[in-house]
């Protein structure tokens, strides 16, 4: 088993104002395997990609990437973890307004300490992959919101993770654009192996992985 999550819960807030948002979840991921995961608002789909993602972290549970006991790990060790290993896709793709779409794909690269230059170049064959080649100079502000998620995937995939986790990715855009995102990450899925894993509403965009992970509220 590549991923595997044993017991994991978290509560936002004390007291009255707690909110229960994950009641012993487990779960296993293989390596390269593409999944969805979906269940009803509120049941806590983006918490548990962020603590897979090491964004946040749990109150109780385990979380094994490969050999690598996450749960027993400080922040800065995950967060070397997650730059060598994971990208991430948000819906609202959360690109740097004044960077131009080689700089948002380079971040990951550069925050690693990998010099501008060479950091420049795998960006943009990360933007190659994802077809926008022509748009390396180009602002988000410049760019549709296919494109803009287009380049969140180059920064995604730009350090080469083994694993790409993807919060509604498709969800601010139309059914075809939707499409062609979920096609680009199959090909990543077949071509590298990446393990992925897609949060999403949608049916249709569930009906491309491998396996669809559902969870209830809690
Ligand atoms: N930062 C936070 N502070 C307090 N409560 C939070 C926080 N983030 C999430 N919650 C609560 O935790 C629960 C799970 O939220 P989460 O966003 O993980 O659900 P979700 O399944 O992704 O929802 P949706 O499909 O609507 O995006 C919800 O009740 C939510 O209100």
């Amino acid at each position: 088993m590549f991923i595997r999550v044993q017991g994991l819960s978290k509560t936002y807030g004390k007291g009255t104002a707690a909110t229960k948002a994950l009641r012993e979840v487990s779960l296993n991921l293989d390596k390269g395997e593409m999944v969805s995961i979906t269940g009803p608002s509120g049941c806590g789909k983006t918490t548990l990609l962020h603590i897979l993602a090491g964004i946040e972290s749990c109150d109780s549970g385990e979380i094994w990437i490969g050999d690598a006991p996450i749960h027993e790990w400080d922040d800065a060790k995950i967060a070397k973890l997650r730059l060598a290993k994971m990208g991430f896709v948000f819906q609202s793709y959360h690109l740097v307004p004044v960077l131009t779409a080689w700089e948002n794909a380079a971040m990951p690269l550069i925050a690693a300490g990998m010099p501008t230059g060479k950091a420049r170049v795998r960006a943009r064959e990360a933007l190659s992959e994802v077809g926008l080649a022509d748009k390396e100079n180009s602002y988000p502000a410049q760019l549709s919101g296919g494109q803009n998620q287009r380049v969140a995937i180059a920064r995604a995939i730009v350090a080469r993770p083994d694993i790409i986790w993807a919060d509604e990715p498709t969800g601010a855009l139309d059914t075809d654009t939707a499409e062609q995102i979920i096609g680009l990450l199959e090909m990543l899925n077949r071509h590298y192996g990446t393990t992925i894993a897609v949060v999403t509403h949608d049916p249709g965009i569930a009906s491309h992985m491998n396996r669809t992970i559902r969870m209830h509220r809690s």
